[in-house]
Parts: C-alpha cells; sequence; structure tokens
C-alpha cells in the first residue's frame, strides 16, 4: 500500500529574486488530467538553480518559486488521463516539465525548444519540495534496479551532457575537451565521455577538481587558473598536438568561451552548454573559416536522450561523485557553488 498524500510538505521556497531560499512548509498540489504527481525523494541542485535565484538570465522565474529540476522519485498519483505510467513506478523530473507535443519542434523530438515549454523549477515549480507535479509524457521513467539519489544528477546534467557530446559529433577514440569538468555537469561529461569510449581533456580549477577529474577518467588537467598560455596547453594535451576534436562548455564563466575556438582542431566542434550571465562567443573569423571550425548551442535533451542518458546508468557506467545533504540546507549549498568551491554535485534528501 502506498503511504497517504499528506496536505502539507516542506520545500525550498524563493520569495524574491536575489534573495535566499526559505524552509517552510506549503501545500501539496493535485496533479491535473494529464500529470502526475511525484514523491521526490532526491533532487540534485544544479546550477541553473543559482541562475534561477540571482535573476541573471534574460527570463524571468515564476515567484514564489520552489526551484530544482534533478528529482527522483515515486509516482504517488495520476490524473485522470494518465495511463502509461503506475502508482509505484520511479520517475524523474527533469527541467522540460511540459511542452505543446504539437508544434514543428515537438513533432521532430525538439521540445526543448517548443515555445510553450514550461521548466521545472523556474516556470513552475519543481523539485526542492517532497511532492511536485509534472506531465506524464514528460517524466522520466526510472527503471526499478536504479539507485534513486545516484540518479538524481543523471536528470539534468547527464541527460545535458550526453546531448551535448551528440551534439559535437565526436566518435569513439577522439579528444574531447570538458571545460568546467570539475562541477556538476563537467563530472558527469567525464563519465559519459568514457563511456563512448572518448579521450578526455578536462579543464577547470584547483587540486581537488584535477584529482577528480583523474579519478573519473580524464587523461590530462589544465588549470584555468594557473596556466599561462591555456590556449598551448590545450593542443599540447593532444596526442598530435593538434587540438582535441571537441570541447564541451560547461563552465561558469565568460572567458572559456572566447578560448575554445582557438584550440580545437581543423574540422572542431565547440559546443556551449554553459550559460554564464551576459556572456558571449567569441572566435577569431580567419582561423574559424581556414579551420572550418563549427560552433553551437546545446540545450538538455529530449524525452529520448533521456531514456539513453538514464540507460547509461542503469549499465552501471556512469558513477559520478555526489555528496548528500538535507532539502533543509540548500541555501548552503548555494552559497557554496557561488564561489566555485563544489566538486561534483549535491544532492537533497528531501525528508531531512
Ligand atoms: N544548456 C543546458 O541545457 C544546461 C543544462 C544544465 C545546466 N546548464 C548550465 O551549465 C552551467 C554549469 O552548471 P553546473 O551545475 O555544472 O555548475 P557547477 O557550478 O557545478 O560547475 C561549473 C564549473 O565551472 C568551473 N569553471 C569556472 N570558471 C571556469 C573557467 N574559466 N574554465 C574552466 N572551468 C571553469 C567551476 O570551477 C565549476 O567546477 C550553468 O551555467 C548551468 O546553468 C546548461
Ligand atoms: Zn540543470
Ligand atoms: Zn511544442
Amino acid at each position: 500500500m502506498a503511504d497517504k498524500i499528506p496536505t502539507e510538505q516542506w520545500a525550498q521556497v524563493l520569495e524574491k529574486t536575489g534573495g535566499k531560499v526559505q524552509y517552510k512548509k506549503i501545500p501539496v498540489q493535485k496533479p491535473g488530467p494529464d500529470e502526475v504527481l511525484i514523491n521526490v525523494k532526491y533532487s540534485g541542485v544544479c546550477h541553473t538553480d543559482l541562475h534561477a535565484v540571482n535573476g541573471d538570465w534574460p527570463l524571468d522565474t515564476k515567484l514564489p518559486l520552489v526551484g530544482g529540476h534533478e528529482g527522483a522519485g515515486v509516482v504517488v498519483a495520476l490524473g485522470s488521463l494518465v495511463e502509461d505510467i503506475q502508482i509505484g513506478d520511479y520517475a524523474g523530473i527533469k527541467w522540460i516539465n511540459s511542452s505543446c507535443l504539437q508544434c514543428s519542434f515537438c513533432q521532430q523530438a525538439d521540445e526543448p525548444l517548443c515555445a510553450k515549454a514550461q521548466m521545472s523549477g523556474y516556470t513552475v515549480d519543481g523539485t526542492f519540495q517532497q511532492y511536485a507535479i509534472a506531465k506524464a509524457a514528460h517524466v522520466a521513467r526510472i527503471p526499478k534496479d536504479c539507485d534513486l539519489e545516484a540518479i538524481a544528477p543523471v536528470l539534468c546534467a547527464g541527460i545535458t551532457v550526453y546531448k551535448g557530446l551528440r551534439e559535437s559529433g565526436i566518435r569513439a577514440g577522439e579528444t574531447v575537451a570538458i571545460v568546467g569538468a570539475g562541477g556538476g555537469l563537467g563530472s558527469l561529461a567525464c563519465q559519459y565521455a568514457k563511456a563512448m569510449g572518448l579521450e578526455i581533456i578536462a579543464i577547470d580549477g584547483g587540486a581537488d577538481k584535477k584529482e577528480m577529474t583523474a579519478k573519473l577518467g580524464a587523461r590530462a588537467f589544465v588549470d584555468f587558473a594557473t596556466s599561462k598560455d591555456l590556449v598551448s596547453d590545450v593542443k599540447a594535451a593532444t596526442e598530435d598536438g593538434l587540438g582535441p576534436h571537441a570541447a564541451i562548455l560547461v563552465a561558469v564563466n565568460e572567458k572559456p568561451f572566447q578560448q575554445a575556438a582557438e584550440y580545437v582542431r581543423p574540422r572542431g566542434t565547440v559546443v556551449a552548454i554553459g550559460m554564464p550571465a551576459n556572456a558571449y562567443l567569441r572566435a577569431p573569423v580567419f582561423e574559424s573559416v581556414v579551420k572550418m571550425i563549427t560552433i553551437k548551442g546545446s540545450y538538455v535533451g529530449n524525452r529520448r536522450d533521456t531514456a539513453e542518458a538514464i540507460e547509461f546508468f542503469r549499465r552501471g557506467l556512469i558513477k559520478a561523485p555526489y555528496k548528500s545533504c538535507g532539502l533543509s540546507e540548500l541555501q548552503s549549498i548555494y552559497d557554496m557553488m557561488q564561489e566555485g568551491n563544489i566538486a561534483g554535485r549535491y544532492v537533497l534528501d528531501t525528508s531531512k
């Protein structure tokens, strides 16, 4: 028997952009006809949640806001139209909470590009609460043999970097630079890249992140804080000195977005994923032309990418480090993240 659904629950609520989150009790919502209610057991904390708190993107959030979009839990209630997922199933709430499923983008499985897409923990309440709602069509299906705590970071970080690696067109045996490799997305990117048979050059700062990325499978580490010439150091880290085949940018500063086009090899691809505030990509036109460089953005993933990213995890290929703490401690995680002091991901236990 499923536990009775309470009418009230613990949540972290942001009242005002730029303020602090407040741990308090709020009502549990009821799912609409095409929605499910999920008892969120664990939620990862993504840097996007911090962008939402700081209000540093050119896109307003709802307010008051319950953030969070890496929620892993158990389905506890179904809307009247929902048939393909059952009470008791494991499910994940990801960034794309819903989309219209009708526009030309949705029809081609580009649902993140849907103009009517709703985003968990941004335009609708997310996973920093014990019970959260999502459209049944969009919730991630999580197999029962997966650990809900460990899989939480896959639901944004994992899907996003898996998609970004695919978008880069890189092939097994080739070399990828992962920029911001010691952070949440970066640590997952190292694991997906390793599982895909890629050589990894990790770029980030500090001894902790160097050690962590080495354990995750990186062959080389370039420290952005101490390197005197980052472009040459990255090129020098490739066997033939020509630079990596692709760069996956998951850093939260602008500078690396202005360096990558200079160190990828001819025909190389730069994939922008991180979204530092007010930042621009920059590339030298002459070299980009004569080296035939591709520069592109990559935004989360669709439902198929979600299923594939989860399958890598289920097969035991994705073991990214995470630290656990209680939902009540979210503000202190934001403070550490702001300073760039988190190696890997934090996962919140919503029962604490
Ligand atoms: N495109 C998408 O779909 C998508 C999805 C999720 C997150 N994001 C964005 O990705 C970014 C990263 O998120 P996260 O949760 O991994 O953040 P994080 O804070 O966990 O990690 C960021 C990492 O970047 C590193 N870094 C900072 N400056 C750097 C530099 N100059 N060179 C190399 N590394 C540097 C930091 O040390 C840190 O390890 C955020 O902007 C987030 O909003 C985008
Ligand atoms: Zn995210
Ligand atoms: Zn649509």
